[in-house]
């Protein structure tokens, strides 16, 4: 176990306990090489970009890894009575809109080698960072996408086309579930990583839901493990 700070400022920490006690789950040697290599490339990345202002080790730890993973935690082997474990498709289609740096879909990519992931984001300059570090990574099961969600997701080639939609950070969560819901098959799942959640919040994604033929399944509410930041995860499945 090493979940202490290393000597070097660019490790990240390995928290191979907190992995296992928190999500039932740790990565390869393949897999913490390519978090590593992904928080370098992102460090590096941010010198000419904006793309993330969470770059301590730790932090990008919690915010950025454990937190894309924890979205995921029911995909993940986990023995968590959590009702989507039986995540029926062996290679689903994943889409991460308005990924950014790549958060959650990267994380999510490296976690499970046998998912699509498409990384979608409006901005060109990310998209093309992506590119690189998708290629430096040898992350080969990711592919990007650039354009506006609303748009992408009226297109036919992509509507209706995803089983998991992955969405962090973009919007409220009306507007997430408007982003996420036409992307997906019939039984697909979207998932809406959130911070706070308010019965307000809740009142206003309930229309949208029923509008786009959705439902929401589940809320989880939970806190990261290093600073006990709030955060709730919506699972909503897209109905037939
Ligand atoms: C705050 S960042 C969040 C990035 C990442 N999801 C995360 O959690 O770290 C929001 C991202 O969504 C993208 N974005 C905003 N509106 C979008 C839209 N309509 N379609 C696609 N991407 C969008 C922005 O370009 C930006 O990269």
């Amino acid at each position: 176990m090493n979940s202490q700070p290393t000597q070097n400022d660019s490790m990240l920490p390995l928290m191979v306990d907190i992995w296992q006690q928190t999500l039932n789950w740790q990565p390869d040697e393949k897999q913490q090489r390519q978090f590593q290599q992904l928080y370098s490339l992102i460090v590096a990345g941010n010198r000419q970009l904006n793309l993330t202002r969470i770059t301590e080790p730790f932090e990008f730890w919690e915010k950025h890894l454990w937190d894309s993973l924890r979205g995921i935690a029911p995909f993940l082997g986990n023995t968590l009575p959590i009702p989507h474990s039986q995540f029926p498709i062996p290679n689903p289609q994943v889409i991460d809109i308005g990924t950014g740096a790549g958060f959650p879909g990267v994380p999510c990519g490296i976690a499970h080698p046998h998912w699509q992931v498409t990384l979608l984001d409006s901005t060109r300059k990310k998209i093309a960072f992506l590119d690189t570090l998708l290629a430096q990574l040898g992350l080969s099961n990711a592919t990007t996408l650039l354009g506006r969600s609303e748009q992408i997701n009226q297109q036919s080639q992509y509507r209706k086309t995803y089983d998991l939609a992955l969405i962090r950070a973009v919007g409220s969560a009306s507007v997430c579930a408007e982003y996420a819901l036409p992307f997906l098959k019939s039984g697909g799942l979207a998932i809406l990583y959130r911070g706070h959640w308010t019965d307000e919040e809740a009142a206003d994604l309930q229309p949208v839901i029923e509008k786009l033929r959705g439902k929401l399944e589940s809320i989880e509410a939970f806190t990261t493990p290093l600073t006990q930041s709030v955060r709730h995860c919506l699972y909503l499945r897209k109905l037939g």
